[in-house]
């Protein structure tokens, strides 16, 4: 059992900064999800975190102790990546039993531990073969019985599902999950840039951008209460509409009116001296639904029509920039080139200020 603490973390390689500052507080058998935009950092962090890049400043605390000159072997750290790592040559029990056997650990609990973690793993039948004999999901499983077997404290996930396919990658992320229920006590830290797998494992997501913490927090709250813009705009697919709009006034009866729209009312703690401030107006596409009545937000041109199976995607063209996106029910009534009005309850409309800070919801 180990909880983390980092303080104020920066990674340069030479002139180029990578990390700039970064705090958090992890417990002790929490699932830590760090997610952002390619090369905002995640991997770095991780890789301080294991050990396996020097950290150029601050602290990291593993157990209560600092870590920072500590060899990756001695933090009690498993860490799996995505290119599986395992030896070519030797058997899946071999590979499984090498970390044990370097430790000097005695034949017989390596080998229950070994068969142990195959049997989480379920893949005891493969023990005898070699990598190479195995599927891309078998390998990886090989990887993270590798790691069980080490018995560590932290165990960290370096995009370890990227390099298998859709359905493979959906009942690996179940085991995984399955893993950290069975392992409770065990921190784990997963790097991923796929949105699903981070609103489905994670405790916590940590979402990082050029190397800062943009937020941090449960899935569900980023989702439903992001703390900016970037955030607003990160979580979800297809990802929040984002309108420029003018604040039309603040207070009890704060209301907003995007570019081409009508003014509209929104729940947002809006101060009133905002009022003619440039902000910026977000509604989620799940949250918009079809209107006959007076209390359309948007009105426009349908672009384009898709129909993804269980839903059905429509772009509206309301004269701004950008189409704007509506997640609806299948079969409705309208076809591409004719006119539709949406609209959505009050409570999912957001609002952030010029800088892209989002004002609470009230
Ligand atoms: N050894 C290195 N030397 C110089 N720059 C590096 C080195 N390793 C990483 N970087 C830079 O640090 C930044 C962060 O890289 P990192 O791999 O942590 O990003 P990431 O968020 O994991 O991206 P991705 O999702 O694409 O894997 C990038 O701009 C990268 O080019």
């Amino acid at each position: 059992m180990a909880g983390l603490l980092l303080r104020d973390i920066k990674k340069a390689y030479g002139t180029v900064k990578v990390l700039h500052g970064i705090d958090l507080d992890i417990k002790s058998g929490e699932f830590i999800v760090f997610v952002g935009p390619s090369g905002c950092g995640k991997s770095t962090l991780l890789r301080l975190i294991a050990g396996l890049e020097d950290i150029t400043s601050g602290t990291l605390q593993i157990d209560g102790k600092v870590v920072n000159q500590l060899a990756p072997s001695k933090r009690g750290i498993a860490m799996v990546f995505q290119s599986y790592a395992l030896y070519p040559h030797m058997t899946v029990y071999d590979n499984m039993a090498f970390g044990m056997k370097l430790g000097g650990g005695g034949k017989e609990e390596i080998d229950r531990r070994v068969r142990e973690a195959a049997d989480i793993l379920q893949i005891t039948p493969y023990l005898d073969r070699l990598p190479k004999q195995l599927s891309g999901g078998q390998r990886q499983r090989v990887a993270i019985g590798r790691a069980i077997v080490r018995d560590p404290k932290v165990f960290l996930f370096d995009e370890p599902l990227s390099n298998l396919d859709a359905a493979l990658r959906v009942q690996t992320r179940i085991e995984i999950n399955k893993l950290h229920e069975r392992m409770s006590g065990v921190t784990m830290i997963y790097v991923t840039h796929d949105q699903v797998e981070a609103m489905t494992l994670a405790d916590r997501i940590v979402v990082l951008n050029a190397g800062r913490v943009e937020q941090v927090g449960a899935p569900m709250e980023l989702y439903h209460h992001p703390d900016n813009l970037f955030v607003a705009k990160f979580l979800g697919s297809p990802s929040m509409n984002t309108i420029p709009c003018v604040i039309e006034s603040g207070g009890a009866n704060a209301a907003v009116r995007p570019n081409g729209c009508e003014a509209i009312r929104v729940q947002a703690a809006i101060p009133e001296g905002a009022k003619g401030a440039k902000a910026t107006f977000g509604v989620r596409p799940e949250d918009l639904e079809i209107t006959t009545g007076d209390d359309a937000i948007f009105r426009g041109t349908i672009d384009i029509v898709e129909q993804l199976g269980e839903v059905t995607l429509v772009y509206v063209d309301i004269g701004t920039d950008e189409p704007i996106v509506a997640k609806l029910e299948n079969d409705i009534p309208f076809a591409k080139g004719e006119q539709i009005a949406l609209t959505s309850p009050l409570k999912h409309l957001q609002v952030f200020d010029e800088k892209g800070v989002a004002y609470r919801r009230t």
